[in-house]
């Protein structure tokens, strides 16, 4: 139950849905009893007045009653379906907007614990699963609930007291039944959920190593692995089923067990003169209506073990706290512009040698700086300590004259612009792409923006210009293409720092010398940080340093 509570406290918002929902759902189930009841009562009641053992019946109301609770029962059971399925469909919506709110300020390195695919199964999967929370467990426990009450009231003002014990026994069913049914679907649900969740991992993995997996012949081994998981999670469904399939079983034999008992009640009524026959038929009947709503009790219950596992499963990512906080009191940028790192050392884990040691450097309004060095050598370290993705040990970050860990991200990113190696386009326009860093642009400015990343030229020849889709990841576009737009993207959001991690990787020596030309204007307008591994493959800049060993050291 701890691990659901979280879950029905986010559902308060939708209670107004899930009210109606329910009373719909006992509208239903009382009326099918009541039609069930009351064309008993009328059938033996019109037959002893065939045989004249009952005077002066009166067909219409009965009659009209049938019509009524036939009609109420069809348009109930609608209503239900429809209000029940809303009302889960706009809370589950409400769950995913939650869990990727908890994602949202996570950190690349705290994200990277989770696998892609399985961060989708938990968003998609996990949180489908959680739907049976509320159409399969809670609705039918409720409806239940109320049928029996209901019928409690109904054998206590119609029928010999003893109609009772009818009740005792379907109520001592539906506690045991889906007690029974909890236990034995634990063991089951919980594998279903984890085996569901390994499938989607190796599948969408799959798909997206593809390539890599036929070149490198593990295409077999990877879809037998995929078939084991597959297996894993049918033999724990087919548990489930098979579960499930007794649970029903044992709900109808205690069903028929109650008719069974109203049966042998009714028949001692009738001999002691207690009641008369219609009355007996009716409490049979109206038995078999509630032990209905008890039939749906075991297979609901067996499926609560794969749904708390679920929740288990999203809470697991709705705890995950970034590696960075944010500031408890943050400060505000001052007017001041520029880059500062003041004795910074840093090292990944107590016992990994030092990647970055009391290092200083100062990027101001109005120069590029370009750092050098050779791979592994923590360039791309630097970048995490000025946009907080790491606390250095020692020293600190300033960005607009504050210390990085004092300020919101939102404030940071909005005075920096940084184009990392990781930087991601979307499976979208050019144009949207480019839009994400200035919603308002005009097609002008997007042209503008593509000019000084040069690709304006390229542009041209499309058919369908900034509309042009990119592919996921940017796949319909050469390497260069999209490192281009990604960096068009830095320049129109126009900030008064930037940070530029290999801005022309992947570009050839001509058109990195006219990148050079075009950017120049641009960057000598604003403090510029520049990583890249040569000289020859950077911006003009206006000091050189070089990382070796953790130091930097002027070119
Ligand atoms: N998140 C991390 N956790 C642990 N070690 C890391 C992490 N990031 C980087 N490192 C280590 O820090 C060192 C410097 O890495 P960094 O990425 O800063 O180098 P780089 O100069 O940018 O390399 P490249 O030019 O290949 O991108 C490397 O030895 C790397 O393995």
């Amino acid at each position: 139950m701890k691990d659901l509570w979280p879950f029905l406290k986010l559902s308060l918002p939708r209670l107004p849905w899930f009210a109606a929902g329910g009373l719909l759902a006992v509208l239903t189930v009382a009326a099918s009893t009541g039609l069930l009841a009351l064309s008993g009562w009328f059938i033996t009641a019109s037959s002893l007045a065939g045989l004249g053992l009952i005077m002066g019946l009166d067909v219409y109301r009965p009659a009209g009653g049938i019509r009524a609770l036939a009609i109420t029962r069809t348009l109930g059971r609608y209503a239900e379906r429809l209000v029940n399925h809303e009302a889960v469909l706009r809370h589950l919506a409400d769950l995913r907007s939650w869990i990727f709110c908890r994602l949202s300020p996570l950190d690349p390195g705290t994200l990277a614990r989770f696998r892609s695919a399985d961060l989708l199964q938990r968003l998609v999967g996990d949180i489908d699963t959680l739907d049976g929370l509320f159409l399969r467990v809670i609705t039918p426990t409720l409806t239940a609930v109320l049928a029996l009450l209901g019928g409690a009231v109904l054998f206590g003002l119609l029928a010999p007291v003893g109609a009772l014990w009818v009740i005792a026994l379907l109520v001592c069913a539906g506690l045991v039944l889906p007690a029974l049914a909890l236990a034995l679907g634990r063991a089951a649900g919980e594998r279903r959920t984890q085996a569901a969740a390994r499938v989607r991992e190796l599948a969408v993995e799959g798909v997206q190593g593809l390539a890599e997996l036929r070149v490198f012949g593990s295409l077999g081994r990877h879809r037998r692995a995929l078939e084991s998981a597959e297996s894993e999670r049918a033999r724990a469904e087919g548990g489930l089923a098979r579960w499930g399939a007794l649970g029903d079983a044992l709900a109808m034999l205690a069903g028929l067990a109650a008719v069974w008992l109203a049966l042998w009640l009714g028949i001692g009524w009738l001999a002691a003169g207690q009641t008369s026959a219609p009355i007996v038929v009716l409490v049979i009947l109206a038995t078999l209506g509630l032990s209905e709503a008890l039939g749906m009790l075991p297979g609901a219950y067996q499926r609560v073990g794969q749904i708390r596992s679920a929740a288990r499963r999203l809470l697991d990512v709705a705890n995950t706290r970034p590696a960075l906080e944010e500031p408890e009191a943050p400060v505000a940028p001052t007017a001041a512009e520029g880059l500062q790192l003041r004795q910074v050392s840093l090292r990944y884990g107590e016992q990994a040698p030092p990647v970055l040691e009391r290092i200083d450097l100062e990027v101001n309004t109005g120069e590029t700086v370009l750092i050098t060095g050779a791979s592994g050598a923590g360039k791309t370290s630097i970048i995490s300590v000025a946009l907080r993705l790491v606390t250095p040990q020692e020293g600190e970050a300033r960005v607009a004259g504050v210390p990085v860990q004092d300020m919101r991200y939102q404030d940071l990113y909005t005075r920096l612009g940084a184009l990392t190696q990781e930087t991601v386009l979307f499976a979208d326009t050019m144009a949207n792409n480019l839009r994400l860093a200035r919603p308002e642009a005009s097609d002008e400015q997007l042209h503008q923006a593509l000019f000084l990343a040069g690709l304006d030229d390229f542009v041209q020849t499309l058919g369908q210009g900034l509309d042009t889709q990119v592919g996921e990841g940017g796949a319909l576009l050469s390497g260069g293409q999209a490192r281009r737009l990604a960096l068009a993207r830095v320049i129109l959001r126009d900030p008064p720092l930037v940070i530029l991690d290999e801005p022309f990787r992947g570009l050839d020596p001509a058109t990195i010398t006219r990148l050079r030309e075009r950017l120049a204007p641009w960057l000598a307008r604003r403090a510029a940080l520049v990583i890249a591994h040569e000289e020859a493959t950077a911006p003009t800049a206006d000091r050189h340093y070089r990382l070796e060993r953790g130091q930097l050291h002027p070119v």
